[in-house]
């Protein structure tokens, strides 16, 4: 196995997901570094979500190891996850409908203040960036301020996204794992979260992965992308270098984002990149 990566955030060494005859995740391994802004892409069913769900703790791995700033997660539950620091959304957002959206960002503060209230002092909490000091600097940060005593079911579909990623900060992760958050939004929706999804890097120091369909956009705002197919990991690199790729090219992206005239990398080309 793998030694474990300096000045990693999160470590996945080998993570396979079997769901009986079917392997879903097939020995991935991935480190994640603070501060970084990771895609992950890839074809339907290339185990994109499951891999989300086993470095979350949703889903225990077949086989395989977790390490969260360097402490071993492997099998524990997602609540154990969240203690160390990890978020994330889900493909179709889980809020609370009948409840105010303000309450659903308290929801997720309750849980962050049980865990850390050992850093209190005077009332106010160590280490907290401003913008999450409460629901209603978190609702400010997201956007959704004047719709803060509506119940969430009222709110649009694109801004209940918005609401699920406030949960997730109300926690107040080192970790934001975002899954498909751009799904069902506009053109113009989809560039205005990926600029949510960047500040919120910069301006709560988070690293950020995000599992996306809308791979134009994302390609334009991450530092890397790792594609899956078949459970496979086929590539770890830049946008730049994974767009001229030629297996990610025949798994998934097709050529029309290697510029016209410009051949695609050569295997040799690539280890050199
Ligand atoms: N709980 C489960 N039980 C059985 N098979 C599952 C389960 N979850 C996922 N799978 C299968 O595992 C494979 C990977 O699915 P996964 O949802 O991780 O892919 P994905 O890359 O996220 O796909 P999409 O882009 O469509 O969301 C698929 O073949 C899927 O049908």
């Amino acid at each position: 196995m793998s030694e474990p990566h300096r000045n990693a955030l999160l470590e996945a060494h080998n993570i396979t997901v079997r769901f009986g005859g079917l392997t879903a995740v097939d020995g991935v391994s991935a480190h994640f570094a603070p501060g970084e802004l990771v895609g992950i892409i890839g074809p339907n069913g290339a185990g994109k979500t499951t891999f989300f769900n086993a470095i979350s703790g949703v889903q225990v791995p077949t086989a395989g190891r977790l390490l969260c700033q360097g402490h071993d997660l492997t099998g524990r539950a997602p609540h154990r996850f969240a203690a160390h620091g990890v978020a994330r959304t889900f493909q179709t957002p889980r809020v609370f409908g009948d409840m105010p959206v303000i309450a659903n960002i308290e929801f997720g503060l309750r849980f962050a203040g049980r865990r850390r209230r050992k850093y209190l002092l005077w009332g106010e909490e160590l280490g907290v960036p401003w913008a999450l000091r409460d629901a209603r600097s978190i609702l400010q940060l997201i956007g959704l301020a004047s719709q803060a005593e509506l119940p969430a079911s009222a709110i649009t579909p694109s801004q209940q996204r918005l609401l699920e990623i406030g949960m997730a900060l109300a926690t107040r992760p080192r970790l934001l794992l975002l899954d498909e958050v751009a799904a069902g939004l506009t053109e113009a929706e989809v560039e205005e979260m990926a600029r949510l999804i960047g500040r919120l890097r910069d301006e709560l120091d988070l690293t950020v992965i995000w599992i996306e369909h809308a791979v134009t956009t994302l390609l334009r705002h991450v530092e890397r992308v790792i594609v899956l197919h078949q459970g496979r990991k086929i590539a770890d690199d830049t946008p730049h270098n994974v767009v001229r790729n030629p297996e990610v090219i025949e798994a998934y992206l097709g050529d029309e984002m290697v510029p016209p005239g410009e051949q695609p990398l050569h295997e040799h080309e690539e280890a050199a990149a």
